[in-house]
């Protein structure tokens, strides 16, 4: 017989203050952050009406908890990242439970998890996934090494996101921006046909106004690439994108000609290429040849890149350190056994690559 999974009365305390704070907050999910099995029974019950989400980093730590024959109906993530910090498993335990459709991308989360003491849960924060969400992606836009300053990094973000989730008069919209390097950009670029950008003073063409954001999603449904300055002001739009080719490329296997443009002229310049696809509203950033962001359509949330990469079929690269752990990450992903109702769709899954 399994020996009785402890239940201690400091969780029990845990399980009541992190109900009082959900009642207190309208938090629509209580995560458990766990690093071993528990008694899930009690656990299940000491939430009481609660969403109840558990994450934890390897199928073990969750024992009884998966599968058909789990002990109790509560959601559960395995996270596989060992080597992250407390924070980066928290961001990605919400990350993903946003992307399953637990929680929504705007609720308030009320999470507990072992901030100090490994092994036992000791803290709780009230998350508000709005403003969180948000924080993340300029917090990684920081990150990136770029000359373009982050405000128009993040408004050509927020504007690609905008058209990834809403479209146009209900149809799905993609687009392509380069940002940054544009005078180097513009010289891989010929107009598709009519500019509607072209003629107008740069004030009227800048990314700042509104009213240009607008007038952008209205011309991104004529396909074609927008080419935006560092200073926002769009350069170009329309134009068909030939930047040289590059032969140390990987991206996934799915992404067709609009994210090998993005990919190519992200390796070829010092700029950083955006690529929102029609297929499902997903955005990708593009720094240096590869995917170093991707935000989902709904509300900013987003994924890291480890998620992103497949390894190229090219026999050369194999073997190389790093393909194999995207690969890993990847095949990690694929083998979790959460228990989801709903799975957010994956970008490219039915599509070949065209640069093939
Ligand atoms: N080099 C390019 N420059 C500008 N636009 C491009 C380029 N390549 C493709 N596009 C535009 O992207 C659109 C979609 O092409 P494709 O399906 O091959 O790309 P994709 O990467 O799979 O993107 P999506 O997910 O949006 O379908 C095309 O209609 C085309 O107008």
């Amino acid at each position: 017989m399994a020996p009785p999974k402890k239940f201690s009365d400091q969780l029990q305390a845990f399980c009541e203050s992190a109900v009082r704070l959900a009642e207190l907050h309208d938090a629509k999910a209580i995560l458990f952050l766990v690093e071993r099995p528990t008694d899930w029974e009690r656990l299940e019950e000491a939430i009481g009406k609660h969403t109840l989400i558990v994450a934890a980093d390897t199928e073990e730590e969750l024992t009884g908890a998966l599968g058909d024959d789990a002990e109790g109906s509560f959601d559960t993530i395995v996270l596989n990242s060992p080597e992250s910090s407390v924070y980066e498993r928290l961001t990605q335990a919400l990350l993903e439970a946003v992307a399953e459709e637990f929680i929504g991308p705007s609720d308030a989360v009320v999470a507990a998890y072992s901030g100090f003491e490994s092994g036992t849960i000791d803290s709780l924060s009230l998350i508000q996934l709005d403003d969180y969400l948000g924080r993340l992606t300029i917090r990684d836009l920081r990150q990136l090494n770029t000359k373009t300053p982050t405000e128009t990094l993040k408004l050509v973000v927020d504007l690609a996101v905008e058209i990834g989730r809403e479209g146009r008069e209900g149809k799905p919209v993609g687009a392509l921006f380069v940002v940054g390097e544009h005078r180097k950009a513009l010289e891989y670029c010929k107009p598709m046909g009519f500019d509607p950008v072209k003629g107008y003073s740069a004030t009227e063409r800048n990314l700042f106004d509104a009213k240009v954001r607008e007038g952008v999603k209205e011309i991104a449904q004529m396909d074609g690439a927008f080419i935006v300055s560092s200073k926002g002001t769009v350069m170009a739009s329309a134009q068909h994108l030939a930047p040289p080719p590059s032969s140390d490329i990987s991206i996934s296997k799915g992404l067709g000609a609009r994210h090998w443009a993005a990919a190519q002229i992200s390796r070829a310049l010092e700029c950083v290429a955006l690529a929102v696809s029609e297929s499902n509203g997903t955005v990708r950033l593009f720094q240096n040849g590869e995917v170093v962001l991707r935000i989902e359509p709904f509300r900013r949330a987003m994924k890291w890149k480890d998620f992103e990469t497949d390894a190229p079929d090219r026999p050369e690269k194999e073997g190389k350190a790093k393909e194999a752990k995207s690969k890993d990450a990847k095949s990690k992903k694929e083998s979790k056994s959460a228990k989801t109702a709903k799975k957010a769709p994956k970008a490219g899954d039915s599509k070949e690559s065209a640069e093939a």
